[in-house]
């Protein structure tokens, strides 16, 4: 059967119009900021996995060879890696509203009441409102303040524990971080409850297995993938017991709150009252999410700073004379320490800054998720593009910091630079909407048990270990980097706690 011609016209046009559409499509797709070569299915997973652990480190090589912005395909995940404060601002700051959202792990939804939490609910109405609970509130700057009298007294319990072990090493990590997670449940809590020790243990092991990378979240849509890791069955098992011990907790402020007997609002009160007002719309198991979120986002982090400020103090020994000459001084009068001075602790907040320069306990932030299309640098970030925040690279910029990889607190002396989410290179609480809103909550955890060490004690490191060997390499827990070894030290005591 012959063709008419005009059937062939047509044909033939119907033929090039696809062949236009396609080159379309692959242009519009080679506008992806540049990336690096892809595996079909895993993408770019090979080349992370290939770098080793220290995933910032992996990004950081990535970023150097293929520029600010680049684009990985991790598994299923479109992923963004941003490395320079331009383009961090950009992100943060310019299209915040953008990139406003959060990725849904698997671990947020199983643990956190699908998402409930603050730190990976979704942009929307509920993370709006619990975010204002959180900084009108929760985490004000009244509430930082009415839990002083509080950290004055677990922290100096710690200082007092250090001396009973004076002359001999200590391992103050480990110390710090049962402090840190014996403060947050006093805070939330109000009371030593009996089965804490249980809550935390149960806690931590959420926050090892839960944060961080697990293979199963490049694939999200692969079921199965979550079920044959294990990852469901472990974290729903940890799930259901954390979530008992909470009922328990709530049940009991219910029926405190009944009989009058709450002398000081504990955060578990603080989100009950808030639960009974109008104006929010607040169910039990978001009360959980967020009580989790506050262990989860607020002792490592704390914690892991207050070891990192130790290290490089004890690394550093004239930034340790330095910052323990002004705590002494500050504090000679008085004879102890307390909050009410820490205003002229200008030295010792210089190092706990430049301590998270170049430590920040979140290297890569928390990813977020764009929630539309957007152009960033001339390059298409298409809808629900996962954003990495490589803050860590972006704290050692050298067009940005002088002598950038070498500890100077003095750079910080008389500068305006801060970590209030203003100066993008240096974002160590992240910036833009989804800031990190405890920031004045984990710096004053930070700041007392320092005053503190500085005060009573000298410090020497144990079996004649020199100032310069003391190890500072890194390892992931979870989505914070802490020191790989335990620091173990032998506190001096200097002034009597
Ligand atoms: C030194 C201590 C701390 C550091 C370095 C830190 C750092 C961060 C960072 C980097 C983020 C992500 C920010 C972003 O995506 O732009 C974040 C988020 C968050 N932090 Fe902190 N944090 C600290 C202490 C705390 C404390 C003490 C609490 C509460 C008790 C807290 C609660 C949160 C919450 C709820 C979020 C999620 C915010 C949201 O998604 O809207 N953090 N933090």
């Amino acid at each position: 059967m012959q063709m008419e011609p005009i059937a062939i016209y047509l044909f033939v046009s119907a033929l090039f119009i696809l062949v236009i559409l396609k080159i379309k499509t692959t242009n519009s797709s080679s506008k992806l900021p540049p990336g690096l070569w892809k595996l079909p299915i895993i993408g770019n997973l090979h080349q992370l996995a290939a770098g080793g652990p220290l995933i910032h480190k992996v990004l950081r090589d990535i970023a150097k060879k293929h520029g600010p912005l680049v684009h990985l395909q991790l598994g299923h995940v479109s992923t963004i890696l941003v490395s320079s404060p331009e383009i961090a601002k950009q992100v943060m700051k310019t299209h915040d509203i953008v990139f406003a959202s959060r990725s849904q792990p698997l671990s947020a939804k199983i643990i956190s009441y699908d998402s409930a939490n603050i730190g990976f609910a979704p942009y929307g109405d509920y993370w709006r409102q619990m975010r204002k609970i959180c900084v009108l509130d929760l985490l004000s700057t009244k509430r930082v303040q009415s839990f002083r009298s509080l950290r004055e007294e677990e922290f100096s319990g710690l200082a007092t524990l250090l001396a009973s072990h004076a002359g001999s090493p200590v391992n103050l990590t480990q110390m710090l971080h049962a402090t840190m997670l014996g403060f947050t449940s006093r805070a939330a809590f109000g009371k030593k409850y009996q089965n804490q020790e249980k809550f935390i243990s149960i806690l931590c092991e959420l926050l090892k297995v839960g944060t961080g990378f697990n293979i199963a979240d490049f694939y999200p849509s692969i079921k199965w993938l979550q079920d044959i890791t294990g990852l469901r069955t472990k974290l729903e098992k940890l799930h259901l017991e954390v979530d008992s011990l909470l009922d328990e907790i709530i049940d009991d402020h219910i029926a405190d709150d009944n009989n009058n007997t709450s002398m000081h609002e504990d955060l578990v009160d603080v989100l009950l009252r808030v639960q009974n007002d109008r104006n929010y719309e607040i169910t039990r198991n978001n009360i959980k999410a967020v009580i989790l979120d506050m262990f989860a986002a607020g002792t490592d982090t704390s914690a892991t700073t207050i070891d990192w400020t130790m290290a490089e103090m004890l690394k550093n020994p004239s930034a340790l004379k330095k910052a323990q000459e002004e705590v002494r001084r500050v504090f000679s009068e008085k004879g102890y320490v307390d909050e009410s001075n820490f205003d002229e602790l200008k030295y010792l907040r210089a190092v706990i800054k430049e301590t998270l320069r170049l430590h920040p306990p979140a290297p890569l932030l928390l990813p977020r998720l764009s929630r539309e299309r957007c152009v960033i640098d001339g390059y298409e970030i298409p809808q629900k593009t996962q954003v990495l925040v490589n803050a860590w690279t972006i704290g050692r910029d050298s067009r940005y910091w002088e002598d950038a990889e070498c500890f100077i607190a003095e750079r910080f002396l008389d500068s305006s630079i801060d970590f209030n989410g203003n100066n993008f290179e240096y974002i160590p609480f992240g910036a833009g909407r989804r800031m990190c809103p405890g920031m004045s909550f984990g710096l004053a955890n930070v700041e007392l048990p320092l005053a503190l060490f500085l005060y009573h004690f000298d410090w020497k490191l144990p079996n004649g270990m020199k100032h310069e060997d003391l190890d500072m390499s890194e390892v992931y827990f979870g989505v914070t980097v802490r020191r790989e070894l335990n620091m173990h030290v032998i506190p001096i005591v200097s002034k009597p706690v």
